[in-house]
């Protein structure tokens, strides 16, 4: 397996702590019927880019035939824009972008996967992590599939391809009884668009219209940016079929218990989102409501981290009646694979991706809102920025409980050994970061957001946050298992 060139082998360094935290888990769309189906694939993905910034692909059909591009990077780099004619040719369109979670980010994991098969075309793009993995590739392989890619996805075109029905329908569901873990798949054949959302609901999606075509995707953002109509989520266990019919719901499987992960409201998501009828800026609000109810601090003013904890820093404010303000700019332009300073630099103050708003918290007391800790890199630095910007107290207050557990279903999380809640206690946290006090929402103030009475998950995902995992996983599988 060829090594991955990153701007480290030009003797630059890369950001490490944005290779070693939660990230985005990927995104997918589709569309049934819709002239300009590739086009708003196209833009669908840009408003769903959040969820992935490695790779992008878009496969469409015409009946006959399949087309596909895809590309490293973001969209408006992965899908050059004289690739679109050529895919526009498709009354029918899946995209998905691309963070890692198993396989190396390389071209050959980027989806959607294209396969043809004696039975037609198929296009397959997944969100999430498939828990058998290991096993089903070992598996196929012993029984001569050959794999393309090192990605956890493609085990699911090998057992749709080995189902051998005549109707592509039933591969799908012969091979969704075997697959476990977290999904959720779009998948285009020459006359149909399957879309299945896995039996806990680990990963959303959503259902709209546009016209008189159905389309699909990981969040609602995606609906509003294309101008479709969102008629509601797909159910856990449900089955979409999609096409010149109109769309059909079926089940692949009873529904497990509702799993749906929190960190998408707490983190992933996009503010304008309504994942299972919650709006994402509203339930973080309420975090930070709730946060204040369990975490009251006497200080001046309130400042959320940008983007993710504005919503919970107006909340606080809002229920503290302290002044909301923006204490803290962050540099849009910083990506993924931006070259960072040396750690020379970073001494001397080279700061890329936030600064500090001295005339805000210069003298004041300052209560610091993020959505979450991981390995404490970010609180602490931003801890030193404000008090270097003059602040005289700052108090950081954390809108979700300690992650003390990695995630496995679809999210690119560090090991247990460096998260730091689990290896230290609140306090040494506290200590480690520098801020005069700590607080994180309670998992009971979390589920109070989605008006619940705080007593277990409520038909959420909490694992990271309690270890009690809701799907079977196994901790030996880990993202590169497949390049060894
Ligand atoms: O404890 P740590 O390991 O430092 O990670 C925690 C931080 O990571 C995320 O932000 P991130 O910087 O990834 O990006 P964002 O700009 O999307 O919030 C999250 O919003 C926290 O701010
Ligand atoms: N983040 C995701 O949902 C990734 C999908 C799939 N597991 C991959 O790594 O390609
Ligand atoms: S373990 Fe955490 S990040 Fe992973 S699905 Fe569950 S709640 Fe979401
Ligand atoms: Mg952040």
């Amino acid at each position: 397996m060829s090594h991955e060139v990153t701007p480290r082998d030009f003797g630059c360094e890369l950001d490490d702590e944005i290779f070693d935290k939660f990230h985005e888990e990927c995104g997918v769309f589709g569309v049934f019927g819709h002239p300009n189906a590739a086009e708003l694939t196209y833009f669908a993905l840009v408003a769903l880019q959040h969820r992935g910034q490695e790779s992008a692909g878009i496969a469409t059909v015409d009946g006959v035939k399949l087309y596909h591009h895809k590309g490293m990077g973001l969209v408006s780099d992965a899908i050059p824009k004289d690739t679109l004619p050529r895919l526009s040719k498709g009354h029918a369109s899946i995209g998905h972008v691309r963070y890692s979670t198993t396989g190396v980010s390389q071209l050959i994991n980027a989806q959607p996967l294209v396969f043809n098969f004696q039975r037609g075309n198929l296009a397959l793009a997944h969100n999430g992590n498939l828990t058998n993995a290991l096993q089903l590739h070992g598996f196929l392989e012993r029984r001569g599939a050959i794999f393309q890619s090192t990605s956890d996805t493609e085990v699911m075109a090998h057992l749709i391809a080995r189902a051998g029905n005549q109707e592509m329908e039933a591969n799908i569901r012969e091979a969704l009884s075997i697959v476990k873990g977290a999904y959720a798949f779009v998948i285009l054949t020459d006359d149909k668009m399957f879309a299945m959302r896995d039996p806990n609901g680990l990963r959303p999606m959503v259902l709209g219209k546009i016209g008189d075509a159905y389309c699909v995707a990981s969040e609602s953002c995606a609906f509003d940016t294309i101008g479709a109509e969102l008629i509601r989520d797909v159910e856990p266990g449900e089955m979409l079929i999609i096409s010149a019919e109109g769309v059909e719901s079926t089940r692949f499987s009873s529904a497990g218990k509702q799993s749906l992960c929190t960190f998408e409201y707490i983190y992933f998501a996009r503010p304008d989102s309504d994942i299972d009828g919650y709006n994402v800026h509203m339930v973080r609000k309420e975090f930070g409501r709730q946060l204040y109810r369990e975490a009251p601090v006497e200080a001046d003013v309130v400042i959320g981290v940008p983007d993710s904890s504005i919503s919970s820093a107006i909340g606080y404010a809002e229920a503290a009646h302290l002044p909301y303000e923006i204490g803290l700019i962050k540099n849009r332009y910083i990506g993924r694979t931006f070259i960072q300073p040396s750690q020379e630099l970073r001494a001397q103050g080279v700061k890329l991706k936030l600064s500090a708003v001295r005339k805000i918290v210069e003298g004041k007391r300052v209560i610091m809102i993020d959505d979450s800790i991981v390995r404490g890199t970010t609180s602490g630095r931003i801890v030193s920025m404000l008090r270097d910007a003059g602040a005289t107290e700052v108090h950081v207050l954390i809108a979700s409980p300690p992650v003390t557990h990695s995630c496995f279903y679809g999210i690119d999380t560090s090991s247990r050994d460096e998260l730091i809640a689990a290896n230290k206690t609140v306090p040494q946290i506290r200590e480690y970061i520098g801020a005069d006090s700590l607080s994180f929402l309670s998992e009971e103030g979390m589920m109070k957001a989605f008006g619940f009475d705080g007593s277990g998950d409520h038909g959420h995902c909490n694992a990271c946050f309690t270890g009690r995992y809701p799907v079977e996983i196994h901790e030996e599988f880990t993202k590169s298992h497949f390049e060894r």
